[in-house]
């Protein structure tokens, strides 16, 4: 499908919902274009009153068309422009959307730094698009009024107008379709400029010690990328302009053309010229808000091209995780989510395999297959050498990940695309590279104290507290963010707990607690944890040790 289709598909998709007011907002901007074009005539003939109509039905006429010109544009653009608004906030709305659903190896593999573009600027252009529908269809309504006019003032003039209209267009053609290519380039220029800017604000602290790195990232990146987008936007700009100038000048052309006209053949009839001339005059106008809005339109078809390759590649195997009937399950139950999932006895992954895709020059980590039983309330270490796959296995086991073989088995029964969501919300998951959210979202009637007790048995209750269901603050070192989370973890209260490398950033004496005691009290709660972890010294509070190397498991022990 062209780019181009795409553009009008996706734009007749999006203002499908509010086709009213669009339909009602093109008639009032046709009214106003045709009233406008009445005016000019009227005007005409107010001017040239050769057949000695009446001044005072003139007036009145004038007044009328003066009022309907004006009542019927602003009421066209008002309409246009709360559909306008809607339908984008409609936009944003899904896009949010699709990326909640969004398989994560999509989503990690789309990067965040196409993504944030997309979802600001991108969704911006399209609204600044959808906000010229309406200027477009009236300067369109008006420019086809005027020809209509001209052709009946005279065929001749038309067909001369009409001839130059074809040469213009056909230079604004060549226009859109080399100012988009330089439009398209700015727009991946801003990606890049974007991924930049995220390591100049994520990389900070490096980049002020390393002297050479922060010369490069300026020098090169930041400088390479602005300047790469101000040459294509002023390659574009150029191109737009040029076109634009060149069709103004054609108009003037026109009008020279129409005052020889009048020299070769000074019989030809006044009313006639002057209302040509008029007309011409006037014309500019909305013909040159058309030539404006042309690139916004390629603008726009770029920005959706990005919008439409970001919905293509988030297609969602789940695409009822939204739906209010599991909001309100939920809802219902905050803390103890799946009622039917919860009290399991065993939990088996049976020959789970997960490749990554290829990327070229290097050969892609292959996980499995993996076997493993998981029984309630035990302790289960995953360890391994750093890259064996143990996040990748995590991944899988929260069914994060779709494994292209083998499956997952919940007291023997295999969890499919329909469960999956009830079979995630077994989990209170803190990966290493976990994000904390301030919210909470537990149920409020309890938390306060249990909360507090945790917060104080976690040694931070003196920097962070509970207010109005959120932390007080999650500005704490990296250890204390780590125990924030767990305290999270905690007022969860999930059946199976998952630490992926939580006590890395802990002192000897926490990390000591947190083997020692917490895991321990988790076991006796009932709870199953699931522990990824390098400290040795600690495997013997395991119940299972499960060893990977390469992606398989190698040894998988049962503690006596
Ligand atoms: N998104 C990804 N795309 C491609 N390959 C990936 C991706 N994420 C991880 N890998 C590869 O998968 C392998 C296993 O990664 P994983 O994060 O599971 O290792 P790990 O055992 O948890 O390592 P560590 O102990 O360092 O945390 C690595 O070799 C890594 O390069």
């Amino acid at each position: 499908m062209k780019p181009a289709d795409n553009l009008w598909q996706e734009c007749y998709r999006l203002l499908k919902p509010f086709r009213l007011q669009v339909l009602s907002s093109a008639i009032l901007g046709i009214i106003g274009g045709l009233s406008t074009t009445a005016l000019l005539a009227t005007i005409n003939r107010a001017m040239n009153n050769s057949q000695g109509s009446d001044y005072n039905t003139l007036l009145l006429l004038f007044a009328g068309l003066c009022l309907t010109v004006l009542l019927a544009s602003t009421l066209s653009n008002l309409i246009v422009n709360h559909a306008g608004q809607r339908m984008v906030m409609a936009m944003r709305q899904r896009l949010a959307r699709q990326i909640l659903l969004a398989p994560i190896e999509q989503l990690e593999r789309f990067r965040h730094h196409r993504l944030i573009p997309i979802l600001v600027q991108d969704v911006n252009i399209v609204s600044d698009f959808t906000l010229n529908i309406a200027p477009l269809i009236v300067a369109v309504t008006i420019s086809l009024g005027c020809f209509a006019y001209l052709g009946y003032l005279s065929w001749q003039m038309l067909l001369v107008t009409l001839a130059i209209a074809v040469i213009g267009s056909a230079a604004q053609w060549v226009a859109y379709r080399f100012g988009s290519r330089y439009q398209n380039e700015a727009r991946d220029g801003h990606d890049d400029l974007q991924r930049h800017y995220q390591a100049l604000s994520n990389g900070a602290k490096e980049l002020r010690i390393q002297r050479q790195r922060r010369h490069h990232m300026f020098e090169q990146n930041i400088k390479g990328a602005t300047a790469r987008i101000c040459r294509a936007n002023i390659r574009a700009a150029t191109i737009f302009i040029s076109a634009e100038t060149f069709g103004s000048t054609l108009f003037f052309f026109v009008i020279g053309a129409a005052l020889v006209y009048q020299t070769l053949w000074p019989s030809i009839d006044n009313t006639m010229l002057g209302g040509f001339v008029l007309v011409m005059l006037y014309m500019r106008a909305p013909l040159s808000q058309i030539l404006n809005i042309l690139p916004n339109i390629s603008r726009a078809q770029v920005a959706f091209e990005r919008i439409t390759e970001l919905s293509q590649q988030f297609q969602s195997p789940e695409p009822h995780l939204l739906s209010p009937d599991i909001a309100k399950t939920h809802n219902n139950d905050p803390c103890r989510n799946s009622a039917h999932f919860s009290q399991f006895q065993t939990l088996q992954l049976d020959h789970l395999q997960y490749r990554f895709p290829v990327i070229e020059g290097s050969t892609p980590f292959a996980l499995g297959p993996i076997s493993l039983t998981i029984n309630a309330s035990d302790i289960v270490f995953i360890v391994g050498e750093n890259g064996c796959g143990k996040t990748t296995l995590i991944k899988l086991l929260l069914g994060l990940y779709t494994p292209q073989q083998g499956r997952i088995l919940l007291d023997g029964k295999p969890v499919d695309n329909a469960s999956q969501d009830d079979y995630r919300q077994l989990f209170t998951t803190i990966f290493s590279d976990y994000h904390l959210f301030e919210e909470l979202i537990q149920g409020h009637d309890h938390l306060p104290e249990q909360a507090l007790a945790y917060l104080q048995r976690m040694d931070i209750a003196h920097k962070v507290g509970i207010r109005d269901g959120a932390f007080t603050t999650t500005d704490l070192s990296t250890g204390q963010r780590k125990r924030l989370a767990l305290v999270n973890a905690w007022l969860e209260d999930r059946d199976i707990l998952v630490f992926d490398e939580w006590a890395a950033d802990q002192d000897p004496a926490f990390r000591r607690v947190f083997y020692t005691e917490f895991l321990p009290d988790l076991k006796q709660l009932g709870k199953t944890i699931i522990v990824i972890s390098h400290d040795d010294r600690y495997f013997n509070v395991a119940d299972k040790l499960v060893q990977l190397a390469g992606g398989k498991i190698v040894e998988n022990v049962v503690a006596v």
